[in-house]
């Protein structure tokens, strides 16, 4: 037996939908939030399975966690009884993020034993910036077994200059650091609205954390942090996919809860296209779709650049664009098994490593398809709402890595969308 997403194309959506937390900065702030001594309490935490390996992953190493709101929205984590043990169940390679307990174990106990993180395969996702900053501070790096080993006798801060500007990489040298002795400064470091949270969430633990937003961060050592309150920031990327849904498929649809200035990128593109947007304080209305889409080309850059999590949604969008778009992948540049996905229901993509020939118009059709990945999946769905017929999505578990509640939230817009269990033959 196996769970697919089916969509039967083509029904009107309109409505409000409200974006959740931010999966990118909640599966850094759940490790991070064990580096204090007392319970901290994180609210607008999406129930997504990312969260769920997360807990199971605390819980691995003696942390109380308690979840509490509506839909289990409020998490208090509880690290008074926590021990360091080795971290080599299964549920570390479920996720990317479990690589932040390299970063947070060392600055607490100096020592951190724990598999290759997983994640969405993009390519190769190297983790060498991570342990060079570790090893700047002081830490020896070892692969044995299948497992890194990263201890120190002491971490001592110092200049981490950063080849390339890396989120992942940011975040957990902050973490390593916020022990660490003196003054530990992070060069050419990642801007990311997320990397802003987790430094938020680390300073209302105690910690002192500067230049955060910026491309240079610095980290004074601290000798203990307390517990707090913490509130997650909106989900940018989720966001986007509803803008995107929205401008593809949808007729005035409201989007709730949103930082418009951290979709810029985006919110530009989409004017260049042709949509027709109301940008409030904290929401986004796309109005009906103009009859002419205008076709776009696109580059994935760091942030403030365009994200390139969302260059897997928005290519459905220019399939309905009227000529050529072309999509450029910095970050990634192997980002394209949508590509191959949404060409099997009539789009007419040419995957040129490292871009993507998108020409539209192309009508769309419902067929099986597989979701490749997290926004692979997004952009399948985005597809199935516009497309003829019946679109079957298979491998939705990438797409419960990063969306919480898609199917529910884009019923309450009119669509007719279900998670099915099927035969897994079929
Ligand atoms: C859990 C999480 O937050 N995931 C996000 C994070 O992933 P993640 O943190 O893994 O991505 P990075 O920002 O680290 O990667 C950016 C680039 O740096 C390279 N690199 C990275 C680390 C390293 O040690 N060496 C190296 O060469 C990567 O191959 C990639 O080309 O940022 C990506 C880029 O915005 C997003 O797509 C992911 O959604
Ligand atoms: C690539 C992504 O996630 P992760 O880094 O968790 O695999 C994503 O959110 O698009």
């Amino acid at each position: 037996m196996k769970e697919i997403i089916r969509i039967e194309g083509g029904h009107n959506l309109t409505g409000h939908v409200k974006i959740s937390g931010s999966k990118n900065a909640t599966v850094a702030l759940i490790p991070a939030a064990i580096l204090a001594d007392e319970p901290v309490t994180i609210v607008g935490v999406p129930n997504i399975s990312d969260v769920k390996s997360l807990k199971i992953l605390l819980e691995e190493l003696g942390v109380n966690v308690l979840i509490k709101g509506e839909n289990g929205n409020h998490l208090i984590i509880d690290p008074s009884n926590m021990e360091n043990k080795p971290m080599n169940s299964d549920t570390v390679t479920k996720l990317r993020a479990s690589y932040y307990f390299m970063g947070v174990l060392l600055a607490k106990y100096k020592r951190v034993e724990i598999k290759m993180p997983g994640g969405c395969y993009l390519g190769p996702r190297p983790i060498d910036l991570h342990l060079k900053g570790f090893e700047t501070l002081g830490a020896k790096v070892n692969y044995e077994g299948g497992s890194y080993i990263i201890e120190a006798d002491e971490l001592v801060g110092d200049k981490i200059f950063l080849d390339v500007s890396s989120v992942g990489a940011t975040i957990n040298i902050m973490c390593a650091a916020v022990f660490a002795k003196g003054k530990t400064t992070i060069e050419n470091a990642a801007k990311e609205p997320e990397i802003i949270d987790i430094a938020t969430l680390l300073n209302k633990m105690g910690a002192q954390i500067r230049g955060m937003g910026t491309n240079v961060i610095t980290i004074t050592g601290v000798d203990t942090l307390h517990g707090c309150f913490h509130e997650i920031i909106p989900d940018r990327i989720e966001a986007a996919t509803y803008l995107t849904l929205a401008a593809t498929a949808g007729n005035d649809i409201t989007i709730e809860n949103v930082i418009p200035q951290h979709l810029e990128g985006l919110i530009s593109k989409l004017d260049d296209i042709g949509v027709n947007m109301e940008v409030n304080v904290d929401s986004i209305l796309v109005k009906g779709r103009n009859e002419v889409l205008k076709p776009v080309d696109i580059k994935t850059a760091p942030y403030p650049g365009f994200a390139t999590d969302m260059q897997q949604p928005l290519t459905t969008l220019l399939t309905q664009c009227d000529g050529q778009s072309v999509v450029t992948e910095t970050i990634y540049t192997e980002r394209f098994k949508h590509c191959h996905e949404l060409n099997k229901m009539g789009a007419d993509i040419d995957v040129r490593t490292p871009s993507s020939f998108i020409n539209g118009p192309t009508k769309l059709s419902g067929t099986s398809v597989t979701a490749t990945d997290l926004r692979c999946g997004a952009s399948l769905i985005i597809a199935g709402l516009i497309a003829s017929g019946t679109t079957e999505i298979d491998e939705i578990y990438h797409i419960e890595r990063g969306y919480e509640n898609i199917v529910g939230k884009l019923k309450s817009l009119g669509a007719k969308i279900e998670k099915v269990t099927i035969d897994s033959d079929n």
